[in-house]
């Protein structure tokens, strides 16, 4: 249970600045997440970390010299926004390019990528690193897919001292990889997570059972069994780890390991340990040589009850690279050179974001009314089904699309408010929605969302109102942009499942001249059915992919909301063609 919370939707902003206040000394707050507060060298390679909120030492923790030079920190469980990773990223640069470090996770992902395009469009040099140390979630043959869990530092700390001996981008991209190919990482939950406000955990392990290969996000575990004595549960996690070596690694016997016990949020440090004393006999006795182990809390699920096993195969470069000092807020180690403060001027994304809205003609700012209109009907979808979306994506995912969802839509509903009194017209008001609802939501679906907008925006322009043909051109844009921006296709259980029969429909009824409501209300149910048949599917995308079979008989929840937005959209615009004498326009 979550007891200290405030607002639940002001958590993840007012941790932040608890956080900041409690360690001015390593960070300052920056629009979207944290840097240093501390002078780096000119020209030092930056390497920032982020992802979701709920994970305390990651992300913020991490920040300070020998380690990240910024970190990205999203809602509670939700990737940060692009924006979010932009501006950490610009903050924290010192211009010698940008290393982005994160888990490898579906949000995650899309906006770090989409931050490294617009880092690059503006002449910072950038690369990505994904972390994909937990071994339950795909196996050997598909390693790439793997989350990323507690085997986040082994990579940020390596990327870190790398950057601080002076290596380049190309060199510190070297050995993130390097770690994360040597790294692995497996775990086990007693209780699942509550998020602030909520009333019931993520999932419930039963009396005396352990759910076996964790997720950080109260997402189920893989399997489950009985709860095992302590020197069981080293026996586990040790034997599960020695069965997969990394490349370039020949055999256990000599081989040199940094183990790290880490505790998801409600294991107390002395059950830790009592844990640990067995996983270092293992190890030991089959010819490891232990380095430097770690036992704590790196990487947490707010306050689930579980642990996790990380082993980080080191070899000479990587060994001296872990070892090397590092002081941040919530790891330490060595001595760091003596640190300057300095004053820094804060960017801001906002600034950049507050643009003069283009002309529109009369009749598309006419139609941006309704436009307008139609974004906070979309915003009331999702209340109304927000618990109901919450409880779909708890059972093979992390629970948070009802609320990633009313972040976005609230903010969308907002922003073409604002844009409207600005003058805007039709096509600028659904794009700037599109930027506030991946901006404020983060996450898969916000990236998605906020796509999905901006591309629709764009067909319908701000000269003409929009008709059938440019919005089902602007939703066909929308659904080529999701496909290839996020990778989906038909039938990996996504929203792409619905966008797709969605589109074609649109596009069909328009091409024979239907009006926009009745387009918009045949391709609404094609929708409708889409996403009821999502049931059927196995996940190949996504939080849910690790557990395919309890996803099957409940639809996936982005395909499951856009059917419901869509829907809800279509009963406007019908009533609204019942009161308008004739026409087409909307
Ligand atoms: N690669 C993808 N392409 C299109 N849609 C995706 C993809 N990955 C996930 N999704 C959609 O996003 C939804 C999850 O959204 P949400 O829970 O808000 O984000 P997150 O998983 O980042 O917390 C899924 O139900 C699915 O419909
Ligand atoms: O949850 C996280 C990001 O993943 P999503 O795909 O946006 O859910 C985050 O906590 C780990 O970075």
């Amino acid at each position: 249970m979550t007891r200290l919370f405030n607002a639940p939707e002001d958590f993840a902003d007012e941790m932040v600045r608890g956080f900041v206040a409690a360690n001015a000394r390593y960070v300052r707050a920056v629009p979207g997440g944290v840097a240093r507060s501390t002078v780096s060298p000119a020209g030092e390679v930056a390497v920032v970390i982020g992802g979701g909120s709920g994970h305390y030492p990651a992300f913020g923790g991490l920040v300070g010299p020998g380690l990240a030079h910024g970190a990205a920190m999203g809602n509670l469980f939700a990737s940060p926004s692009t924006q979010q990773v932009r501006s950490v990223a610009t903050a924290a640069q010192q211009g010698g390019g940008v290393l982005l470090t994160y888990g490898n996770y579906a949000g995650d992902v899309l906006n770090f990528d989409a931050a490294q395009e617009q880092l690059r469009a503006a002449g910072i040099p950038c690369e990505t690193v994904t972390v994909t140390d937990d071994v339950s979630s795909a196996p050997p043959a598909e390693k790439h897919k793997r989350r990323g869990i507690a085997g986040d530092l082994t990579v940020f700390k390596a990327a870190g001292a790398a950057a601080a001996e002076g290596y380049d981008l190309e060199g510190v991209v070297r050995v993130a990889r390097l770690a994360n190919e040597r790294t692995r990482s497996f775990g086990v939950a007693f209780t699942g997570c509550t998020l602030p406000g909520a009333a019931e955990p993520l999932f419930s392990v039963p009396e005396g059972r352990m759910a076996v290969g964790l997720g950080i996000h109260g997402e189920p575990g893989i399997g489950e069994t009985e709860v095992p004595t302590a020197a069981g549960l080293a026996e586990l996690l040790v034997g599960r780890l020695l069965e997969e070596l990394p490349e370039g690694v020949g055999r256990v016997e000599g081989a040199r390991v940094v183990p790290i016990l880490n505790g998801l949020g409600a294991v107390k440090y002395e059950e830790l340990f009592v844990v640990f004393g067995r996983v270092a006999e293992l190890l030991q006795q089959a010819g490891l040589e232990v380095v430097d182990p770690q036992v704590g809390e790196f990487c947490t699920s707010f306050d689930m009850a579980g642990a996790s096993l990380t082993l980080l195969w080191v070899d000479e470069e990587l060994e001296r690279l872990w070892s090397a000092p590092a002081d941040t807020p919530a790891f330490r180690r060595g001595s760091v050179a003596p640190v300057a403060y300095a004053e820094i001027a804060e960017t801001d994304v906002a600034a950049d974001e507050a643009q003069v809205v283009p002309h529109a003609s009369d009749e598309s700012r006419d139609a941006a009314e309704r436009v307008a209109d139609l974004v906070s009907i979309v915003r009331q979808t999702v209340d109304e089904h927000v618990d109901e979306l919450g409880r779909m994506d708890a059972i093979a995912g992390d629970g948070d699309h009802g609320i990633g969802m009313q972040r976005g839509s609230h903010a969308a509903d907002a922003a073409a408010r604002e844009a409207i009194a600005a003058g805007a017209g039709a096509g600028t008001v659904l794009e700037r929605a599109g930027d506030a609802w991946s901006h404020r939501a983060g996450g898969t679906s916000g990236a998605l969302w906020g796509l999905a907008l901006r591309e629709l925006g764009g067909a319908i322009g701000d000269e003409r109102a929009p008709h059938a043909t440019s919005v089902a051109a602007g939703v066909a844009a929308a659904s080529d942009g999701i496909r290839s921006y996020g990778k989906a296709e038909v039938g990996d259980k996504t929203m792409v499942d619905v966008l797709v029969p969605f589109s074609a429909t649109l596009t069909r009824e328009a091409e024979t001249g239907a009006s926009l409501a009745d387009a918009w209300g045949i391709a609404a149910d094609a929708a409708v059915a889409a996403a009821a048949a999502t049931a059927d599917l196995l996940p190949r995308m996504g939080r849910a992919r690790p557990h395919a079979e309890k996803s099957l008989g409940t639809p996936d929840p982005g395909a499951h909301s856009f059917a419901l937005i869509v829907r809800a959209v279509a009963d406007v615009l019908t009533e609204r063609a019942g009161l308008a004498t004739k026409g087409t326009t909307a």
